[in-house]
């Protein structure tokens, strides 16, 4: 499979979170996950003041950057605006895709939560999302309210054009017959952070070795992967 739209290429969506990646730790757990072969990082940090977000968000713009990898900030189209991140991710309530498109351009990443519903992801790409969400799959840790979904969600979402993403509860032991049913990209927290930079480096690379098995081609575009 080749390169998604707007540079985006299957693969780990790395996906931060205050309680496994807290400050001290924050950028050498990025950076660890990149090393692995991540292809998309988002910062999501739901506790921290707006200052500490701007700073945060501003480290981990120069790592991504750094390793030729876009970053997406979750629920905050300003917070993208300002540190340059190449997209946001919004929920369901966090405003609408429309004003994040004005705000950031047209070359802007966004993705839209649908949580299980065609109907959410029909509407998110007739406002403009990148790529769609869908989840969660497993029990969740980081979100355990997150409605449950079906996995022949993400095979029907194929059908609308955009790269399709799973999210919730997805570890290395659930996570092929994720992609076997059409998921273009993994968003992962608890699966992947919380180890030793060691650690998230090697997990992040055996799910990069994941979809090469399923998508060969995607071998010569990971950044991460062994020749
Ligand atoms: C890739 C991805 N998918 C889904 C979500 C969840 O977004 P949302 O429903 O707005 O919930 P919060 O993450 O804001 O708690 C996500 N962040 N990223
Ligand atoms: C943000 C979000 N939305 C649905 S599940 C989830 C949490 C994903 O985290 P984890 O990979 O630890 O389940
Ligand atoms: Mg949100």
């Amino acid at each position: 499979m080749g390169a998604l739209a707007k540079g985006l290429k299957p693969g780990l969506y790395a996906i931060t979170d205050a309680r496994l990646t807290p400050d001290d730790r924050l950028v050498s757990c990025v950076e660890a996950a990149l090393r692995g072969g991540a292809v998309l990082v988002q910062y999501r940090d739901k506790s921290a003041s707006a200052r500490e977000r701007l700073r945060q968000a501003t480290e981990l713009q120069a790592v991504c950057r750094n390793a030729g990898v876009p970053l997406i900030i979750n629920d905050d189209p300003e917070l993208a605006r300002r540190v340059g991140a190449a997209g946001a991710h919004l929920g369901q309530r966090d405003g609408s895709l429309a004003e994040a498109r004005r705000l950031l351009g047209e070359d802007a990443i966004l993705g839209a939560t649908c949580h299980a519903r065609l109907d959410l992801a029909h509407q998110a790409v007739a406002q403009g999302a990148d790529y769609l969400a869908f989840g969660r799959f497993h029990r969740s840790a980081t979100k355990p309210e997150a409605p449950a979904a079906p996995r022949s969600v993400l095979t029907h979402a194929r059908h609308l054009g955009r790269p399709v993403t799973a999210i919730g509860g997805i570890t290395l032991a659930n996570a092929r017959p994720l992609i076997e049913a059409g998921a273009d990209l993994l968003a992962v927290v608890g699966g992947l952070f919380g180890g030793t930079p060691e650690q998230i480096e090697a997990t992040a690379r055996a799910f990069q070795q994941l979809f090469t098995e399923h998508h060969p081609s995607c071998l010569s575009q990971s950044t991460g992967a062994q020749p």
